[in-house]
């Protein structure tokens, strides 16, 4: 009888956070007086399928030891690489030995707070049984313009099939490696696991999530998460 697939989780953070503008990584930027990367492990580490949340940590990091997560029996710090996909790749490395080709991988960005548990019980739950994986996202709303460097619009592009990709991202952990190694040896950049996985021929599935799973990235973000992170807590009530 094949044993049923594990879950493990790879969170990248080791990103310095350009777009932010701020002396401390906005993973560590506090959100109701706990750092962003903390929340974002929340979810995580609260779902019982999830055997190990490995992390991915700059090699410069004086932070990540200041948290409580650091100290969790079931996080696991690694190296983080020089592009995000390299911190993902290492933390699947970190992995051999322990997760089987057929045991799923969510990757989530630790710069996503907001991440809601019943997002990623609906992701889980929705992908487990599909044959490749796939990833939270939400519908495009808004009119979408391709534009030149003067920001000049070149076309507008039809709406009805574009999607926010959001984080987890959730596949095979032998297919995503093997992805993620063919991606960087073809000197490929990829911005998110699904990328890497569509470059190997194989076609993800988007599952839709809340919005307000938002990603970290400028100043205004900020205030925008400490607005979602407080209703969730009223949904809490
Ligand atoms: N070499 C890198 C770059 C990014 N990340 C992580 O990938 C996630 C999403 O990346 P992004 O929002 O681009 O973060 P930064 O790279 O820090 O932001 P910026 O591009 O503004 O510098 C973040 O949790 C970030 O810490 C990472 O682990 N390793
Ligand atoms: C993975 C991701 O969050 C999906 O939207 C996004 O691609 C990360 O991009 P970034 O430039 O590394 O923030």
């Amino acid at each position: 009888m094949k044993a049923e697939p594990r879950y493990w989780a790879v969170v990248p953070a080791a990103g310095i956070g350009t777009r932010m503008g701020s002396d401390v990584p906005k993973q560590y930027l506090l959100l109701n007086n706990r750092p962003v990367i903390e929340h974002a492990l929340q979810a995580l580490l609260k779902h019982p399928k999830i055997v190990k949340v490995i992390v991915a940590i700059a090699d410069s990091d004086h932070w990540w030891a200041n948290t409580s997560a650091s100290r969790h029996s079931r996080v696991q710090r690694v190296l983080g690489g020089t592009e995000r996909a390299d911190s993902v790749l290492n933390g699947l490395l970190s992995l051999q030995g322990d997760a089987d080709a057929d045991d799923w991988v969510l990757v989530h960005d630790a710069a996503r707070p907001c991440l809601h548990r019943t997002d990623l019980e609906n992701l889980i739950e929705t992908l487990r049984h599909h044959a490749v994986g796939g990833l939270l996202g939400y519908p495009l709303s808004d009119t979408i313009k391709r534009v030149n460097d003067q920001a000049s619009v070149l076309e507008t592009l039809p709406r009805e099939q574009l999607w926010r990709a959001f984080t987890p991202q959730m596949f095979r952990y032998g297919a995503l490696q093997a992805a993620l190694e063919c991606a960087r040896s073809s000197a490929l950049q990829v911005t998110d696991e699904a990328s890497a996985i569509e470059l190997a021929g194989l076609i993800p599935q988007l599952v839709e999530g809340r919005s307000d799973n938002i990603k970290i990235t400028r100043p205004e973000d900020l205030e925008l998460a400490h607005f979602y992170l407080n209703q969730h807590s009223r949904d809490q009530e």
